[in-house]
């Protein structure tokens, strides 16, 4: 089991690995405030879509210890307001506003209450967000596992492990419980441009376990899977709507088109809490556009000239029809996906 500690709540503060400063440094940000929570989503100190949604959570946690001082009256309006900035940090993981609907739907139910009570409701809600994650990445875990080959070659695609969860991970998950079963797998992570989730945080955790791997330019992975040399394709998923359309960091509909080209197979990994049940299709997904720097620097050094105009989307939508499965906690989901996905509806 991964020993990496993404996200800890205590002593009345939320103490996030600071994965922006990964691999080279291992710092804890600490936030206070619910403000603090929402910059960390932001600027990426916590990110992939479990960890977000857990940590915003917590932001709520936080917001309530902080108005704590207010009549009952001000209070619950402040903590709406809180709810609503933390629900908007960020807009494509559906996870985040998954997280935010449970908690508001705990101060709702308790809003009769003392402020101090409805603080421990919400402690006692985040903290479930928290472990239901944890179990529910190693049930994805499991039934990703039946779908590896011994001796696989694996591809992924930014960073779907413990740091994108609460621990384990979603299709790093998998990868994790096929090598400690033995399977004698091998792994290409894709460094994943521009914000180098694959470099610095896949081979990261990849080499904290000693899982066999390789890290590889995004443009390598083409050739890898036209010469046979990947078996299976594994990456996760920020939104998923009720077709099997499929948001996930930019870079994975290229990857999609070229292992159905190819016939690889290709899997979505996610826990149900990904699902947008809401939405048709992909073309209702919200995709983020981060800054130019994200795309003109690397840890600060330009690379690219000044004044250049920059456009940088950091998800795109990979269609169902190029997706062999999803892999969730409930199982892996088949075509038909809008059949089959209505049915995990609980
Ligand atoms: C297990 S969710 C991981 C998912 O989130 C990542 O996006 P970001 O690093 O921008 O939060 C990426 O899309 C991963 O597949």
């Amino acid at each position: 089991m991964s020993k990496i500690k993404t996200i800890e709540f205590k002593d009345e503060k939320l103490f996030l690995l600071d994965q922006r400063k990964l691999p080279t440094d291992y710092e804890f940000f600490v936030c206070e405030t619910f403000e603090d929570v929402d910059f960390a989503i932001k600027d990426m100190v916590v990110r992939g879509a479990p960890a977000i949604g857990a940590a915003a959570a917590y932001g709520v946690v936080l917001a309530a210890r902080q108005f704590m001082k207010y009549d009952k009256e001000d209070f619950i309006k402040r903590m709406y307001e809180a709810c609503n900035v933390l629900y908007n940090s960020r807009p494509t993981a559906v996870n985040l506003m998954w997280a935010i609907k449970r908690m508001r739907k705990v101060l709702e139910e308790n809003r009769s209450l003392e402020t101090e009570e409805i603080y421990e409701k919400l402690r006692e809600e985040a903290d479930s967000i928290f472990k239901e994650d944890l179990s529910t990445n190693k049930k994805i875990a499991e039934f990703g596992n039946s779908i590896v080959p011994q001796k696989a070659i694996i591809l992924t695609h930014c960073n779907t492990g413990a740091l994108a969860t609460t621990g384990y991970g979603t299709a790093l998950g998998v990868i994790r419980e096929a090598f400690y079963s033995g399977k004698d797998i091998f792994v290409y992570a894709d460094e994943t441009r521009p914000r180098l989730q694959g470099a610095r945080l896949t081979a990261w955790e990849l080499a904290q376990e000693g899982i066999p791997s390789k890290l590889i330019a995004d443009s390598v992975a083409a050739t890898l899977i036209r010469d046979g040399k990947i078996d299976l394709i594994l990456v996760g998923a920020d939104r998923i709507a009720s077709n099997g359309d499929t948001a996930n960091k930019i870079g994975t509909f290229m990857l999609s088109v070229i292992a159905k080209v190819y016939g690889v197979p290709f899997y979505i990994v996610a826990p149900t809490t990904t699902i947008d049940f809401d939405i048709e299709s992909g073309k209702e997904i919200k995709i983020e556009e981060r800054s130019a720097e994200e795309v003109t620097h690397i840890s600060g050094v330009r690379i690219a000239p000044e004044g250049i105009d920059v456009y940088n989307p950091a998800f795109d939508v990979t269609p169902g029809e190029n997706i062999t499965g999803i892999i969730t906690e409930k199982g892996i989901v088949k075509k038909p996906f809008k059949e089959n996905i209505l049915k995990l509806r609980e």
